[in-house]
């Protein structure tokens, strides 16, 4: 197993980019808490890419709760060894004022309407955050302007369309690839946050999986979709506390009109969905 090379601040970023001088880089952000689903992304870097470079770091900016930020699980020795397994060859691991060296942004990026749904609704000025630390970090990642990727989870739909956005209005020089969600052998989306759940949550919270399976089954079907019987479910939970259960246009996220409907399903879409569990807020998706 090879041992990452741990930089803290963007000097020995640089540094370490420019001694390795890879023909190709995959870049994976990530906020630490490393798990499988994590390590997929970093094996899909790894299989494409000459240098493999990973982000651990909890942006503060992206955090509309202060609780939430404070309670984020930190294990940075537990994360470097995830990621040697997973094949990685830097672990960029900034403190915030590496980041934020000029303090925080006055000129700003503004997710839009896009980012004021779903998740952008429930969490005020998240997305505008997110979207600052990813445009700096794929900046900071690849000083060489070469063959270069990067790797976001499908766990984060909205996030990943999002950032697909940024890439092309901005223009920045970068290949998105977009991987799979990892689940549980009981299907709970592998999540960071997962670990703040008491056994029972994590029990409850597998309604998530089956309410997005319930609706998948129909759209395989094309029959219509009758969303509140997915949304029935949740009132059987009483530790889950649904915020939105949606069909969206994939692209868009514009919601579907087989949403409230007798329709047959026919056609792609995307079934999203966000709950509070105890404390913990959840997301799912499924295309269909
Ligand atoms: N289960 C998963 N399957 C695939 N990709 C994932 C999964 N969980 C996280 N990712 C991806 O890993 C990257 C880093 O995510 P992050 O560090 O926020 O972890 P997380 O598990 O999503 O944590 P949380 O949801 O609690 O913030 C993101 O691109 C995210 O979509
Ligand atoms: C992309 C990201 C690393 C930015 O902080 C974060 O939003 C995440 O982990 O999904
Ligand atoms: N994985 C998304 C990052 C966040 O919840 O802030």
């Amino acid at each position: 197993m090879n041992t990452p090379k741990i930089v803290k601040t963007r000097a020995e970023l640089k540094a370490a980019m420019a001694a390795a001088n890879p023909g190709s880089l995959g870049f994976v952000p990530t906020m630490g808490a490393l798990h499988s689903g994590h390590a997929s992304l970093f094996k899909a870097a790894r299989e494409e890419n000459e240098l493999v470079v990973i982000s651990v770091f909890v942006n503060e900016l992206q955090f509309n709760d202060a609780n939430d930020y404070a309670k984020y699980p930190r294990q940075l020795d537990a994360d470097v060894q995830l990621a040697a397994a997973a094949g990685v060859d830097i672990v960029f691991a900034p403190e915030a004022s590496e980041i934020y060296h000029a303090g925080l942004p006055l000129v700003k990026l503004d997710s839009g309407a896009l980012g004021e749904m779903y998740e952008g609704a429930s969490r005020p000025g998240h997305f505008d955050g997110m979207l600052a630390v990813v445009a700096k970090l794929l900046h900071l990642a690849d000083p060489r302007r070469g063959e270069y990727r990067a790797y976001f989870g499908q766990k984060d739909a909205q996030q990943l369309v999002l950032i697909r956005r940024m890439v092309a209005d901005l223009d920045y020089p970068v290949e998105l690839r977009a991987v799979p969600i990892v689940r549980s052998d009981k299907g709970l989306a592998l999540s960071s946050r997962n670990a703040l759940l008491s056994e029972e949550e994590k029990e409850a919270a597998l309604v998530l999986h089956r309410s997005i399976q319930l609706i998948a089954g129909r759209a395989a079907r094309n029959e219509p979709l009758y969303i509140e019987d997915a949304i029935g479910m949740y009132q059987m939970e009483p530790l889950v506390e649904l915020d939105y259960f949606v069909v969206v246009n994939p692209d868009t996220l514009q919601e579907l009109a087989f949403n409230c409907q007798d329709t047959p399903f026919t056609g792609e879409g995307l079934v999203l969905v966000a709950a509070k569990v105890g404390n913990v807020r959840l997301i799912d998706n499924q295309p269909i």
